[in-house]
Formats: structure tokens, sequence, C-alpha cells
């Protein structure tokens, strides 16, 4: 089945805050992260479409029925929170067989499909432990299994792991993903952890001030992102304020001029920001030669385990580099195709350069 917001916009009562302009298609089967600052909405588009709250204008379509008026037991949605909202008092099992319970499906039968549920997340052995004996992950897998079990029509996921530790969290968005295609379910996954929501997600909503920036995949939202604000928030960026050069094939960057595969979809002298990412650049070593190759000077060398970081001031700006290499090098070549140039910071100033 498939989700549909419509132009939702929604304020919170006596509150300028809420979400506006809320369009998004959620596919069959699709996972969808969104992600955003805290405050950003995230938390207020799931309650919209879980029925917490109404929209002030707009529908929420699911497959081709209107479900904007339907209370919230009537959405056939399963829902997973931070808090995993176990009932303390019961049994995995039971824990997971409520909602069947609630939907007035026979006892041996609800006993039959939680166990099932309990078994798609390797829980069997744990079928009649109490919540307060199962570890922070394990109550998460049967907060999944109780959201599963009575085949809803989408999964709605709100940080269910962020009460995870971080090894643990890694382990557990697999099973989440290992689950979702299982049930081949549409599913809304709210979420801080940018990594996670690159990870895992078909696609990710980028949410800013009550409003989707940018919707794409993965790949979509770290090479090509709409704007600055963007690219700063997923992943590290190098982002200088920059022109198009008159040949438009290069960009006036504060670490020089360079050639730039990018700039011919550009007016020449256009302000544009100037978009690099760190991992993107490659350690010249000594003697740099050839396109694009500069040097300058090690300005921090940071150890990161898996990586290295360099910031090199080189002109009158300061490059971040990830590199594997752990050879000295003060020299750097950037690919021209690795350089975006995205729209400037000051759409104004677009005074010819000097
Ligand atoms: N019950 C409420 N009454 C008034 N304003 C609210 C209420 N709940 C949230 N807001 C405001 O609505 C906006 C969106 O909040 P929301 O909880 O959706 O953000 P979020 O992106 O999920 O944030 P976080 O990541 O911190 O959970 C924020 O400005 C928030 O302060």
């Amino acid at each position: 089945m498939s989700i549909q917001f419509q132009s939702i916009d929604y304020r919170y009562p006596g509150s300028p805050n809420g979400v506006s302009g809320v369009d998004l298609t959620i596919a069959d089967g699709e996972f969808l992260a969104v992600i955003g600052p805290s405050g950003s909405g995230k938390t207020t588009l799931l309650k919209l479409l879980a029925g917490f709250a109404r929209p002030s204008s707009g529908r929420i379509i699911v497959d081709d029925r209107d479900i904007t008026d339907l209370p919230p037991e009537k959405r056939q949605l399963g829902v997973v929170f931070q808090s995993y909202g176990l009932f303390p008092h019961m049994s995995a099992l039971d824990n997971v067989a409520y909602p069947l319970k609630i939907r007035r499906v026979a006892r041996a039968e609800r006993r039959a499909r939680a166990a099932e549920a309990l078994e798609r997340v390797g829980l069997t052995q744990w079928t009649h432990s109490m919540p307060t004996a199962l570890s922070g992950g394990q109550q998460q897998r049967v907060a999944l299994a109780r959201a599963l079990v009575f085949s809803p029509s989408a999964l709605l996921l709100d940080e269910p792991l962020s009460a995870l530790d971080a090894a643990l969290r890694v382990e557990m968005r697999e099973e989440i993903l290992r689950v979702q295609r299982a049930a081949n379910i549409a599913t809304l996954h709210i979420t801080h952890d940018q990594e996670e929501a690159l990870s895992i997600a078909d696609r990710i909503a980028i949410m800013q001030a009550g409003r989707i920036v940018q919707l794409g995949t993965p790949k979509d939202l770290y090479d090509r992102p709409v704007n600055r604000w963007v690219a700063s928030f997923i992943g590290q960026a190098n982002l200088w304020e920059g022109r198009v050069g008159a040949d438009r094939r290069s960009v006036h960057t504060p670490i020089g001029v360079l050639a730039c595969d990018d700039a011919g979809s550009h007016a020449a002298h256009a302000p544009v920001t100037v978009l690099i990412r760190p991992e993107a650049i490659q350690p010249g070593g000594t003697a740099p030669a050839g396109v694009n190759a500069l040097g300058g000077t090690v300005h921090a060398d940071r150890f990161l385990g898996s990586a290295r970081r360099i910031d090199l001031a080189i002109g009158e700006g300061l490059v971040r580099i990830d590199t594997l290499s752990r050879a000295p090098f003060d020299t750097v070549v950037v690919p021209p195709e690795s350089i975006r140039l995205l729209p400037p910071e000051h759409p104004s100033d677009s005074s010819p350069a000097p």
C-alpha cells in the first residue's frame, strides 16, 4: 500500500509551529526516512499520519483511501516509538498479541500469530519473558513484532533506535530493514541519525522549519544537495562562496581557480556556493602536478581510526580532506567532476565579477 501526504498544513493550537506544504508519497514497500534538526516537524508528520493530529488543510491517502478523518485506531498502522511502549506487566508474547486482542482475534489464533511474529524478529526463546528481563535491543524487537503482527497497511517508526548504544543501533537498523523488507510494507522512519538514514532508506526527506526541503535517494542528497544548508546537514562538506569563471569551465574559490565540470550549467561570473566533499579530494603527495593540483600548509591532522582528517590552508581558504592515506602530504588534487555548484548563499549578489 502506498501513502500520500497531499498539500498538508498543520499548526499546533495557539502556536505558529507545525508543518506546511507537505507533499510526499511513500510507495508500496518503500522505506522512507525523515531527517532534520530538532523542531523541524518530523514527529508532527508522523502524528498526522498516525491520526494523533488532524491537518488544517490537505489530505492523507493510503492506497486510494482517504484516511484524513479516521481516528488512529481505524487507520491500521503499525507504530514503534522511541520508548517502545511495551506493557510492563505482560510477557513478550502477550505484548505482541495485544493488537490482535483488541481486534477480537480468537485467543488460539492470536497466540499463534504472535509467536510467529516473535520468531520473525529472532525472539522465539524469549516468548514468555517480561519486558524488564529483556535488553533494549530485544524490547525494540518486541515492539517491532507488535507493530507488524496485525499486517498493518504501513509501518511508522519514531526514533526507534535512539535509546540504544551505538553498536546496537547499527545491528538493529539492519534488523529493522530486514523485517521491513520481509513484510514489504511502506515505512516512514523518523530519525536524528543521518548515517542511519543514508544506510537503510530507499529515499530520504529532509525537513527544515516545518517544510520538506529535499526528497531523494541517499546518493541524490549526498551528491546533489539542493542548497548549502542541505549540503552541510548531511555529511562533512567544504563549502565556499565563489563565482563561475568567464570560460564557464572553472570556478573562482577562496582556494584558487578550479577546473569544474559543473560550471557549464551556470552563467559566466554567476555567484555560486561551491561544494567539495572531503573524501573526494585526493592527497597529492609532495609534488603536485596537473589539473587542480594545489599546495598548502597543514593546519590540523586528526586520526579518526577508519580515516584521517586533514585541514590544509590553501590560498584564502581551509580545505578539509578525509583520506585513508597515512603518508604525509601538503598538496592535493581536486577532481573537476567532484565539484558541485549550488545556489549562492545570497542570491541577490549577482553583480558581475570585477
Ligand atoms: N504540542 C505542541 N504544541 C505546540 N507546539 C509544538 C507541539 N509539539 C511540537 N511543537 C512544535 O512544532 C514544531 C515541530 O515539532 P516536532 O516535534 O514535529 O519536531 P521534530 O523535528 O520531531 O523535533 P525533535 O527532533 O526534537 O523530536 C517545533 O517547533 C515544536 O516546538
